[in-house]
């Protein structure tokens, strides 16, 4: 795992919009051969989408030939609702740089048949080979995606049901009212995330200091399900100082000096 411990999430933001632009002007997309990027909504990677926003403006990428999949949607909402994950992503990043409609990819929360939707997600992704990037956040429990505590390591993309502390936490876009929020997600498996040839994990602020600590410090534990991210060859966190406030001043230290070291 590399840890690439910053100093504010304006940061963090940048290092990861940086890192994306380069990792897809390196692929040389085509439509033949698309750089296939997975991508996540909460409010931790909303500056993310505005640093590539301007990165595009400034010509220094193209997302013509990047095909995208989106790790959850919630269950129940339709795709026009204020807060479903389909509207965040075309407000926050789609609508304003030149992704094709058809590369998008979101899981369809209304879908009837939810098995088969979540069936159809994993083919589609492997139609493709794979995903070359899958960038992400971390909920205050240590959920990725939307892989609640004690969600199999080795899951696929399914319906979850949402933790308490989701949905406190999501109800700030809810009103403030828990009971609006969506009971139940469609998620991207903690199987699918780890087949991904990279991940890259923004952990920013204090309140995520304790998932912070369960991915880095902490034993593999299917109650943190970002500790999974242990397994992965090629696992990158970029978090803010508030977020490392449970981690070892050594654990720290540690990685900060592999930085200055890192072969780039
Ligand atoms: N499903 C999403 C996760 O993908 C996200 O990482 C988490 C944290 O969101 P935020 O960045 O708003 O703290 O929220 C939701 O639960």
């Amino acid at each position: 795992m590399r840890l690439i411990p910053l100093e504010c999430a304006t940061e963090v933001s940048q290092w990861a919009a940086r890192y994306i632009v380069n990792k897809i002007n390196a692929f040389q997309p085509t439509a033949d051969k698309p750089f296939v990027l997975g991508l996540p909504t909460g409010g931790t990677p909303q500056k993310t989408y505005q640093e590539l926003i301007k990165l595009y403006q400034a010509g220094e990428v193209s997302f013509k030939n990047v095909v995208t999949f989106n790790m959850d949607e919630y269950v129940g909402l339709p795709k026009a609702h204020p807060e479903s994950y389909h509207t965040f992503m075309h407000e926050n990043f789609f609508n304003h740089v030149d992704i094709q409609p058809e590369n998008i990819n979101l899981l369809d929360g209304m879908a009837e048949d939810v098995e088969a939707e979540c069936e159809r997600y994993e083919a589609k992704i492997r139609s493709y080979g794979k995903i070359h990037l899958f960038m992400g956040g971390v909920g205050v429990d240590g959920h990725i995606a939307f892989n609640e505590p004690a969600s199999s390591l080795s899951s696929r993309t399914r319906i979850k049901t949402l933790t308490e502390d989701t949905l406190i936490a999501n109800s700030r876009f809810f009103n403030n009212d828990v009971n609006q929020v969506p009971k139940f997600a469609l998620t991207v498996g903690v199987g699918t995330l780890l087949d991904a040839e990279e991940v890259l994990i923004l952990v920013t602020g204090h309140n995520k200091a304790l998932a912070l600590q369960a991915c880095v410090e902490g034993p593999i534990n299917h109650l943190w399900t970002i500790s999974a991210l242990q397994l992965h060859r090629r696992a990158i966190v970029v978090c803010d100082e508030p977020a490392t406030q449970e981690l070892k001043v050594k654990t720290v230290k540690y990685f900060k000096q592999l930085e200055k070291n890192v072969a780039r």
